[in-house]
């Protein structure tokens, strides 16, 4: 058997209201002052206010950062820090989407080592320690609770990451009372993300694609291909958004350790540019990247073609499921309706050579892929899904 590492969040707890209880879960872990870092949608929606009531009544002292944007900026991220500084926290909560998470994850880091961030971008180059740290997502999604990576937005848009086994957090918390109120854009988008963090650590290149992330790949796509309609439709069905919410965070265990690729590496460009939410940029390119990649991983996507689309056992060879399992996203993405090409979301055809320029510094990802993936094949892709 090959070797491999699989590092996770230590402590997961999956269970609806949880989050009403983090004083009794989490107030020993995190100390007496803890920084509660969220952003201001969820803020004026008061979605976290049970969960800071609950640390105030252990005697905790919460000081509230809620200027987290989609996609945060470095300058955001110093702001959290000064913050947490002044405060002089003992611990930190991340209570949102991907974006919030990212956020806490590297201020628990900064706070906690005083290291400078231009040391730690990278994998593997945080020195650390952090301050005990606390995870609770809000959108079912980018599994950011279980992975080692942060995502910042550099200068105008530039994203960069942080990847280090010290910035998965203490415990994370699955509360799909959280995620009754997202609306169904969002829901549809951070949804198709999750598939797709499933498809691509399945599919992975990577040296460290491991048995323990493919086994949790085919959990994922079976949870979230059973559910993402649902949840949609019936935004209310606590028990499919808890499946959801279950089935993102094994999505993320899964690529946590077996990184994602191409789909990935070319989403951020059209996020960073155009402001186009991570979950969707993923979904205007999947096909297109998976269509790509069919010569070299077909058989991949067979594999896993009956777990998101049970209808799919029926269909006969490798190359016609993996025909059917792309084709069976791409339907989907269109009954969540979601945007379904590249010129929906306010991308020019003159845009396209200098996204595929900009994939390209997305190198770190790009190795993973199962098919190599030059300058000319990003801007066919892009040619394809615009
Ligand atoms: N760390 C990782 O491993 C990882 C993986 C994938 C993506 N990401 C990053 O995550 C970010 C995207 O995260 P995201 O897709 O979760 O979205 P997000 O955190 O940017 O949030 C999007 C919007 O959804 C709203 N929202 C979130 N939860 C809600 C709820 N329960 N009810 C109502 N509104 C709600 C927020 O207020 C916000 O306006 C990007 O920055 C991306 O780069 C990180
Ligand atoms: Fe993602």
């Amino acid at each position: 058997m090959t070797p491999f590492i699989f590092n996770t969040t230590a402590s997961i707890v999956c269970e609806p209201g949880a989050a009403r209880r983090l004083g009794a879960i989490a107030a020993g872990r995190l100390g007496d002052r803890v920084l509660f870092v969220t952003d201001p949608g969820l803020s004026a929606l008061g979605l976290g206010a049970p969960a800071i009531a609950a640390l105030e009544t252990e005697g905790v002292s919460v000081t509230l950062f809620d200027a987290v944007e989609a996609d945060p900026k470095r300058a955001t991220l110093e702001r959290a820090v000064e913050a947490g500084r002044t405060a002089g926290v003992t611990g930190v909560v991340g209570f949102g989407g991907g974006s919030s998470l990212d956020v806490a994850k590297l201020a628990a880091l900064l706070l906690g080592s005083n290291e400078d961030l231009d040391d730690a971008w990278g994998v593997d180059n945080a020195a650390g320690p952090r301050l005990p740290l606390v995870l609770i997502p809000t959108t079912a999604g980018t599994g950011s609770e279980v992975t080692p990576v942060s995502i910042i937005t550099v200068g105008d848009n530039e994203k960069r990451g942080v990847s280090s086994p010290l910035i998965l957090p203490d415990i994370a918390i699955l509360d799909a009372e959280l995620t009754l109120g997202l609306p169904a854009a969002i829901t549809a988008a951070t949804g198709i993300d999750a598939m797709v963090h499933a498809i691509e650590a399945y599919a992975s290149k990577s040296p460290n694609n491991n048995p323990l992330s493919r086994m949790l790949a085919r959990q994922a796509l079976q949870l979230l291909g059973a559910h993402i309609e649902t949840v949609v439709t019936d935004p209310a069905d606590l028990g499919a958004r808890q499946a959801m919410l279950l089935g993102s965070m094994l999505a993320g265990q899964a690529f946590a350790n077996s990184p994602v690729a191409a789909v990935h590496a070319l989403a951020y460009p059209i996020g960073g540019r155009f402001h186009v939410p991570h979950g969707l940029s993923n979904a205007l390119v999947l096909p297109h990247v998976l269509r790509f990649n069919a010569p070299e991983a077909a058989h991949l996507y067979a594999e896993i073609a009956a777990d998101a689309f049970p209808v799919l056992a029926e269909e006969p060879g490798t190359q016609g499921r993996c025909a059917a399992f792309i084709a069976a996203l791409s339907d989907l993405s269109q009954r969540l309706g979601l945007p379904q090409r590249l010129r929906d979301v306010g991308v020019g055809e003159a845009d396209l050579p200098a996204m595929a320029a900009d994939a390209m510094l997305q190198q770190r990802l790009l190795v993973n892929n199962p098919r190599t993936v030059g300058e000319a094949d990003a801007l066919a892709i892009y040619r394809a899904a615009w």
